[in-house]
């Protein structure tokens, strides 16, 4: 990589302002997979060992600029210090005053994680001001966030303007380990998109058209695609105004040889919840009034026998609601195919995508499993990565 690295900068008695995604799946306040903290920990462990001054920051979920108590990071803090075998402080906010004396406070080696850093507006506006105040904290930025390189944020992009900003352990690892298996792919390679981000991944779609061979297509994301086939899908997760994207991206599949690969049924529910009626139905039988919450066994047997046949595959989001049983089979059955194809390359990429992959213990079976969702696809699709191109050059 062309990026400066944490090693190649004097750390000892600095301020460092590492940024780091820590955005994990939590339910009722409880972390419900530790993966990405996990992955942060060799960077953190060597600030300390350097004799840095450790600023941690970090966004958790959608909070759009204010405080939302469920968000706060405190429970990351406390998953944090066991993690590293001490004590994590923490701030209930990001900057200004109050997080300065904190940080004056700071020995060499120890912890302080922030706020998180979207209870503010300017976060996400990528606010000068708001980069500035984050930088005035530290002599040396470092980010660590792969997952979150694909957002020029002030925490992820602003803040490497005003200090020394140079990339982490995990972030080098990701950009090594994506960036061989995409430089010259084996094939057949395979992409199977799902999960909820609708909006955001339905563009990458586009992209990935020019790479694959087969692109397989699961989770709400699918059911746009089901519409804009002419099915009806009831309560189903939809993008409507993507609709005639789905119908170019179908065509273009075709043009260029794509195998584009469609739910042929699903498992429908009377409503979003655990103890839901539900039901099998073919792809083209949804009833109005129900909502489509995983991909069916057919469906789940067709993905299966295709990633049997692809030396590549790259998977970013659930095939279903698998944090519900009744609606994680199809996530099962892809994350186990994956595992048992031995001669396959499997690259994981998201957060609920690893905590999946976890929760149906596949997760030592896999090649590599990313703690980038929309970050890794971003990156595969080629796109630079503005977290990353705003590190100061080797
Ligand atoms: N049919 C569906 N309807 C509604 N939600 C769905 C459906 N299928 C999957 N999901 C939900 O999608 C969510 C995960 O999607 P998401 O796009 O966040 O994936 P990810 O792997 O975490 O990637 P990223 O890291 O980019 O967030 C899960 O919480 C799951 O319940
Ligand atoms: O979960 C992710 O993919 C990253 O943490 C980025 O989160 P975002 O999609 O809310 O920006
Ligand atoms: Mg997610």
């Amino acid at each position: 990589m062309n990026k400066k690295s944490v090693k190649d900068v004097e750390l000892k008695g600095k301020r460092v302002f590492c940024r780091v995604d820590f955005n994990v799946p939590m339910k009722e306040g409880q972390i419900t997979d530790e993966t990405r903290i996990r992955a942060a920990i060799p960077t953190i462990n060597y600030l300390i060992d350097q004799g840095a001054k450790v600023i941690l920051a970090s966004h958790l979920g959608r909070p759009k600029g204010q405080v939302v108590e469920e968000l706060r990071l405190t429970p990351v803090a406390e998953r944090l210090s066991a993690l590293l075998g001490k004590n994590v402080a923490y701030a209930d906010e990001a900057y200004g005053e109050k997080v300065e004396q904190a940080v004056d406070g700071l020995e060499e080696g120890d912890v302080l994680l922030l706020e998180n850093v979207r209870f503010y507006p300017g976060e996400e506006k990528n606010d000068p001001e708001l980069a500035k105040a984050f930088a005035q904290l530290a002599d040396v930025y470092v980010n660590d966030a792969f997952g979150a390189a694909h957002r020029a944020h002030a925490s992820t992009e602003g803040i490497a303007h005003h200090i020394p900003a140079v990339s982490g352990l995990l972030m080098e690892k990701e950009l090594e380990v994506l960036g061989k298996a995409l430089s010259n792919p084996d094939r057949p390679f395979t992409a199977i998109i799902g999960g909820a981000k609708v909006k955001d991944k339905i563009d990458v779609i586009d992209n990935l058209l020019d790479k694959v061979d087969n692109l397989i297509i699961g989770g709400g994301l699918a059911f746009t695609f089901v519409k804009a086939q002419g099915h009806d899908i009831g309560n189903s997760l939809l993008e409507e105004d993507k609709l005639e994207l789905a119908k170019t991206f179908m065509q273009k599949a075709e043009e260029k040889g794509v195998n584009f690969l469609m739910p042929i049924d699903a498992v429908v529910a009377d409503r979003f919840a655990e103890d839901a009626d539900s039901k099998t139905v073919a792809i083209n039988e949804i009833p109005a009034e129900w909502m489509a919450l995983d991909i069916g066994p057919e469906t789940a047997n067709l993905y299966s026998e295709v990633i049997a046949d692809s030396k590549l595959v790259i998977w970013n989001g659930p095939m279903g609601v698998f944090e519900m049983d009744q609606f994680a089979g199809g996530t099962k059955a892809v994350a186990e195919a994956l595992a048992e194809a031995n001669d396959t390359y499997s690259v994981i990429g998201g957060g609920d995508s690893a905590a999946a992959v976890e929760k149906f213990h596949f997760a030592d079976r896999m090649s590599h499993i990313s703690t980038g969702g929309g970050a890794s696809l971003e990156f595969m699709e080629g796109k630079a990565l503005p977290g990353v191109v705003a590190l100061n050059d080797k």
